[in-house]
């Protein structure tokens, strides 16, 4: 069957294709869109888990005050209510200081900004009160980080963030309770693994920049409720199609123009304009062996992973009333308390807890070491134990362990030699998706800031050409001045 389409065609509906069509559709653009899975959302997404017979997420997704491109999306389609702003976070850590304090007794440490200071001041109190480092190591964090603001960096022969702290000195504890946690969660590598300019983009843009940046947004609905349905809707009502379990088998390109897409079940579909979004490793495989810039196009191929892993525990009763928590050098990160977080929230299945484990490398492959599901479950509940002692009486109703090996890209030195631009060298071809140039690591503001730059590049191919994106939050006055950001 062949058949002639909107004036654009986006392949994948995951948050970056669902921003270009967002963007698009409000601007009167014709757009149809194929998504191989039966949902949108991407790997921002739920499914069904049958024995608490709740929408699970497959990963606590949380966004960030210095987001700014995500957070207009969800304005723009109505989901920005269904997010909790978290202008508190609990880090938990030892109660002493001292290398040799671990396994001791921990405190939960309350971080937030003081109300009278201005960025990039406005932390200062809160890392000063960390009951885990001592003060000449709270004194070495501060030099470190002002260190880092400032540093020049040359992309063609960057450091990792590991090697570059140990140059600037900066004790193992210091690492450990402090870069390691906040880098970590932020970029989902390991500190070996990161690169120095990815390191300093999270705490310029999260901690000194502006004042509300850092703060962490939570969604209070299932992912699916947000980026499924809602967004769906808001689509349709404007006119785009959204064809879902319609896989794309390839893309036509005659000579230096796109023609068209294919779908797995053979239909031909005629389109001059292309958005391709899908992961980073489909790409290739949907194009054919020769056009214009393949050679550029294929060094994507060269981007490596990383894994999320994701504990989901259901007890019988509640084991602590905070919502989230952050955790101190421990296997476990972060722990989301769902029953608290969920605006529909039902405990008929028991108290929800969610655990993340970003760059859960070794809890993959033969890092893992033969470790079952079940014992690195009960690592994760002992070490909820040493904190809440209410997890020792408690019963485990229901637990499972989610690893999405491929969860993201791996943001290690010269990455960005390696993300194309959203324009490609074929007329009417663009790219869209996290792994493109955007600046930004895989995150959704990436995915959505992806989207955005190839609609605008659509748009000026067009004739119509409008500048869309979002410049990053305006520094506070003392920020230029310190950090001459
Ligand atoms: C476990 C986990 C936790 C995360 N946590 C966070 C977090 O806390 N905060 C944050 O900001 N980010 C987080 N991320 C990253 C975030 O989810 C991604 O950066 C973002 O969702 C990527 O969106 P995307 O549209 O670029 O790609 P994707 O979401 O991968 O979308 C691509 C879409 O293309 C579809 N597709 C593929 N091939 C075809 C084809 N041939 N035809 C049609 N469709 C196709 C796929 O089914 C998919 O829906 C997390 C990711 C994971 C996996």
């Amino acid at each position: 069957m062949r058949t002639s389409q909107s004036e654009v065609v986006i392949i994948g509906g995951g948050l970056a294709g669902l921003a270009c069509a967002v963007t698009l559709a409000d601007r009167e653009i014709p757009v149809s869109l194929y998504e191989s899975r039966p949902r949108l959302g991407g790997r921002a997404s739920s499914f069904a888990d049958k024995q608490s017979e709740q929408l699970i997420d497959n990963c606590q997704h949380v966004s960030m005050g210095c987001c700014v491109e995500f957070n207009r999306f969800c304005e723009t389609v109505g989901i920005a209510n269904s997010f909790q702003r978290a202008s508190e976070l609990y880090f938990i850590g030892p109660d002493s200081i001292g290398p040799d304090s671990k396994g001791r007794n921990l405190k939960v440490n309350r971080f937030a900004a003081n109300p009278l200071l201005p960025a990039p001041l406005h932390l200062l109190p809160a890392f000063g009160g960390l009951s885990y480092l001592s003060w000449p190591e709270k004194i070495q964090l501060a030099r470190g980080l002002k260190q880092l603001a400032l540093a020049k960096i040359d992309p063609d022969k960057e450091p990792t963030i590991a090697g570059w702290l140990a140059e600037h000195g900066q004790a193992s504890t210091v690492i450990n309770r402090f870069w390691n946690v906040v880098l970590v969660s932020a970029l989902s590598e390991s500190l070996d693994r990161i690169s120095l300019s990815h390191a300093r983009k999270v705490f310029v843009d999260g901690f000194l920049r502006a004042r509300d940046s850092w703060q962490v947004l939570i969604p209070t609905v299932p992912l699916e409720h947000l980026y499924g349905t809602v967004i769906q809707d808001y689509l349709k009502q404007r006119g785009t199609k959204i064809s879902l379990q319609a896989g794309v088998e390839n893309i036509r390109i005659d000579g230096q123009q796109v023609t068209g897409i294919q779908l797995r079940d053979g239909t031909e579909i005629d389109c001059p304009r292309v958005v391709l979004a899908v992961p980073h490793q489909r790409v290739v495989d949907l194009l054919p062996a020769e056009f214009p810039g393949r050679e550029k196009m294929t060094r994507i191929q060269q981007l490596e992973s990383a894994p999320i892993t994701s504990v989901h525990l259901w007890f019988d009763r509640e084991i602590t009333s905070l919502p989230h928590a952050v955790f101190v050098d421990t296997l476990s990160q972060w722990m989301f308390n769902r029953s608290r977080l969920m605006q529909d929230a039902k405990t008929d299945a028991g108290y929800y807890y969610q655990i993340v484990i970003s760059a859960s490398h070794e809890l993959t492959g033969s890092a893992r070491q033969g470790r079952s599901q079940s014992e690195i479950i009960s690592e994760v509940v002992a070490e909820l134990a040493m904190i809440w002692p209410e997890a020792n009486s408690a019963e485990l109703l229901h637990s499972r362990m989610v690893t999405e090996h491929q969860a993201v890209f791996s943001v290690q030195p010269g990455v960005e030699q390696l993300r194309p631009s959203q324009r490609t060298e074929v007329d009417g071809l663009y790219l869209a998706g996290d792994w493109t140039s955007t600046g930004w690591p895989a995150t959704m503001e990436g995915a959505v800031r992806s989207g955005i730059q190839a609609a605008e590049f659509l748009l000026a191919d067009l004739k119509k050409p409008e500048s869309i994106l979002l410049p990053p939050a305006e520094a506070s006055f003392l920020s230029k001045i310190l950090f001459r950001l």
